[in-house]
């Protein structure tokens, strides 16, 4: 079609390794086509702001990026637009404001890269205003169902691989417990792929219940085979046994999953005569080069966004499925949570191994 010139872009929601590979993508793609790109500031506040606040995006200032970490727009995932927080503590709707600046720029369209929460909002937003949305996916979380790939999540399972390849030296060194704790949200799905690449003894996640006498068993069973220390990889959702969300809330406000590797060590150590040590990996895992295959999917996402452009085909997001990328309406792929299910081949993989992986 070709009669669509000028498209906005934005990150939005937590960053990732990938997301400058998407924007390059893009880029390369759109500008092939002779089209502009504008790369709109922080989420949707570069279109609230008034002027808006965007770069001209052109192939030769987003070509190096390719192996650049965070993402060159700036990200948030606080202030949810429909409930803006204002100086005076009040919750304002400035919904139309983000709607107005995306007119004002005479946008035909616009990409959203971002998690569930973020295309959730954006999709609102264009369904109330007429932006013709087109979204990609991105999460270290791996909870948008539709997408066998997500970006961002390879390189974070991959980080935190490699944090245990590192940890199982200095544990058996000094025949310890060590205690590696991930990120995921309420999903389990970094930890039970990193624990079964990096040879965790035991994997815990939030879907699956545990009971720390069990742990206690595997640590045991491995010192009675000679064994001398112990790995376990914790996802911050885990639960205490109690049944309670191990969280911390900073000044802002802001609350946070945080500090279940600890409790699961003090735990421990009480029942057994074991030294234990703790690593919360955190923002590591999204930061830094993105791994060959999230900068590929990254790479046939964006073009595949500006094709469905190309096609004036609007409110889809892009998913990777049966090694193919394939279009879905935004409101599908937003309905489908994904967290791990019993049944997943992850799961009767770790059990097949004796990885301890809860009850
Ligand atoms: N434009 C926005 N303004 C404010 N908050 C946003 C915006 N977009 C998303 N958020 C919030 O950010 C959070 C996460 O967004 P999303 O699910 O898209 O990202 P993610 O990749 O899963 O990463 P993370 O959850 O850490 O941000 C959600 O709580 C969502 O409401
Ligand atoms: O960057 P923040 O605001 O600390 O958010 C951390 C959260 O974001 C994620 O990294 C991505 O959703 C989660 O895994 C984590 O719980
Ligand atoms: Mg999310």
């Amino acid at each position: 079609m070709g009669n669509c010139k000028r498209i906005g872009i934005l990150t939005s929601g937590g960053d990732c390794s990938g997301l400058n590979a998407v924007i390059r993508a893009v880029v390369h793609c759109a500008c092939g086509k002779g089209w502009e790109v504008l790369g709109i500031r922080q989420a949707t506040l570069g279109l609230m702001a008034r002027p808006e606040q965007f770069t001209k995006l052109e192939v030769d200032l987003v070509d190096p990026l390719l192996t650049s970490g965070g993402t060159m727009l700036g990200t948030t995932n606080t202030g949810d637009p429909f409930a803006f927080p204002m100086p005076d503590g009040s919750l304002c709707d400035r919904s139309e404001e983000i709607i107005a600046g995306y007119h004002q720029l005479g946008l035909d369209a616009l990409i959203g890269i971002g998690g569930d929460g973020s295309l959730a909002i954006l999709r609102r937003l264009a369904q109330q205003g007429g932006i013709n949305l087109v979204g990609i996916p991105k999460t270290i979380d791996n909870d948008i169902g539709i997408t066998e790939h997500a970006i961002g999540f390879d390189t974070a399972v991959n980080i935190a691989t490699e944090a245990l390849d590192r940890l199982h030296f200095t544990a058996a060194s000094h025949s310890r417990v060590m205690i590696l704790e991930v990120m995921g949200r309420d999903a389990g799905h970094i930890a039970i792929a990193a624990g079964i690449a990096g040879g965790a003894d035991v994997i815990l996640i939030p879907e699956i219940p545990y009971t720390i006498d069990h742990i206690c068993n595997k640590i045991k069973q491995r010192q009675e085979q000679g064994k001398n220390y112990c790995l376990i990889i914790v996802s911050e959702a885990v639960r205490t046994v109690e049944g309670e969300t191990v969280t911390m809330t900073n000044r802002l406000g802001q609350s946070r999953y945080g500090g279940i590797g600890q409790y699961l060590a003090d735990r421990i150590s009480e029942c057994i005569l074991a030294e234990t040590r703790v690593t919360v990996l955190g923002h590591i895992q999204r930061g830094g080069t993105a791994s060959p295959l999230d900068r590929l999917v990254a790479a046939a996402f964006g073009v595949e966004a500006v094709n469905l452009i190309a096609e004036a085909k609007y409110d889809y997001m892009v998913t990777w499925q049966n090694r193919q990328v394939v279009a879905v309406p935004i409101a599908e792929a937003i309905a489908q949570y994904r967290a791990v299910s019993p049944e997943d081949t992850l799961v009767k993989t770790a059990r097949g191994l004796g990885i301890y992986l809860g009850d």
